[in-house]
């Protein structure tokens, strides 16, 4: 082959593969966007199946003709321990994630809405006390209009010592108002004390309305005019807060529909996403922010739960007898000495002499108190009898 060849052939050599090249990027290209396309179709599937079996498994939450409760089985509940604990939220925020995590029980954990069908209980041993944790279904928008079992799920929320509620970190904004509005509908008023107004039904006398110093959003017209409404003729009305309003004043006049409950928010997920926005939730009143999958801000969690359950420890101690500090008596804030001798025994307040307190209640140790006296938390309490 003459040099001139050699060079001809080169040329085609390089020509074929340039076109080849070509083709092959071609090619390339055409499988790697079939791929995409491909990829990104069975993501699309996976969201459409996943909202299918949300639907679904929503349907098996909803009544069935005839029965006033809904579908499943019922779930209340027996209350046990020292105090309940309602896990609220939308579906797959992670409350049987944190129920696993936080209590030996074991809830179904799933990445589909409505994993959790009825209410799971689980028992959190924390400083001697037992506390009942609620797994429940997740809740929606409406729930509290009796969309799913929505309502079932509030009602137990009701029944609790403190509502937890399992936010999304990764998620709207939005959700945290969404879930109180659907729990204020229902009578269910969280972190906030009933409203200090005096309100006493009479059988005649009128409208009599005082108030310590002029209330700011109320007057006797306001109040006169809505107790018309409720066909209430007759009254005492004394208002102690100038800063109360009219939603306050109705729920004084709904005080059997009305529970104030504690709540604690909890963003759980806080793994996915950035540092800055989990400062940012943190700061939020009433927060915690976790990870269920990472074991994030489990123990600070629990930590809160208790203080914000206010519970008191009592240690009882019988004449002649150690104490045992691992076994103390829970009773609620504002107990009192009578309070104490009710959990022990219920007989115990008729051989009442008086009872001998040791610690932060009391000025000296021990001291004689009465039933009435206010105990606090990890007094010492020896009940003398007759
Ligand atoms: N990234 C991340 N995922 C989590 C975390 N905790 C739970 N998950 C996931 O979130 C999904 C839902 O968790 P579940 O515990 O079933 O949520 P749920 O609130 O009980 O859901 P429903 O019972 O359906 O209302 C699952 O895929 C979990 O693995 C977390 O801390 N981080
Ligand atoms: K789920
Ligand atoms: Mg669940």
């Amino acid at each position: 082959m003459g040099i001139l060849e050699k060079i001809q052939s080169i040329q085609e050599e390089l020509n074929r593969t340039q076109k080849n090249k070509a083709t092959e990027y071609h090619i390339v290209r055409q499988l790697i966007a079939l791929l995409l396309n491909e990829y990104g179709m069975l993501i699309q599937v996976e969201g459409l199946l996943k909202g299918k079996l949300a639907r679904y498994r929503a349907q098996l939450l909803e009544p069935t003709p005839g029965s006033s409760s809904g579908g499943g089985q019922g779930f209340e509940v027996q209350k046990s321990g020292d105090a309940r604990i309602a896990l609220i939220g939308f579906p797959s925020v992670g409350k049987s994630s944190l129920l696993s995590k936080i209590t030996k029980t074991k809830s179904e954990v799933a990445n589909y809405a409505f994993t959790t069908l009825t209410s799971v209980p689980g028992v959190l041993e924390y400083n001697g006390a037992e506390l009942q944790i609620l797994d429940l279904p997740g809740i929606i928008q409406g729930a509290s209009e009796g969309k799913g079992r929505g309502r079932q799920v509030i009602a137990t929320a009701k029944t609790s010592d403190l509502v937890l509620m399992i936010l999304d970190a990764t998620k709207a904004g939005d959700q945290r108002a969404i879930l109180e509005r659907e729990l204020e509908s229902v009578g269910i008023r969280l972190n906030k004390d009933p409203p200090n107004i005096y309100f006493k039904v009479k059988k005649q006398g009128g409208l009599k309305f005082n108030a310590t110093s002029p209330p700011k959003y109320l007057d006797e017209k306001i109040v006169g005019s809505i107790l018309r409404d409720y066909k209430v003729h007759n009254a005492e009305v004394l208002v102690r807060d100038e800063n109360v309003t009219v939603e306050d004043f109705i729920d004084v006049i709904n005080a059997g529909h009305r529970s104030y409950i504690r709540c604690l928010y909890a963003y759980n997920k806080i793994d996915a996403v950035s540092l800055e926005e989990v400062d940012r939730l943190a700061r939020q009143p009433h927060t915690v922010v976790i990870s269920c999958e990472l074991d994030l801000g489990l123990e600070d969690l629990v930590e809160r739960i208790w203080s914000d359950l206010s519970l008191l420890r009592v240690y009882t101690k019988r004449r002649g007898q150690t104490l045992k500090f691992d076994d103390p008596l829970v009773v609620r804030r504002n107990a009192t000495v009578e309070t104490v001798c009710d959990s022990i025994h219920r007989s115990i307040k008729d051989q009442f002499r008086y009872a001998l307190v040791w610690g932060a209640s009391v000025k000296y140790s021990p001291q004689k108190c009465g039933l009435q006296h206010a105990v606090a938390d990890e007094d010492v309490v020896s009940i003398v009898t007759k």
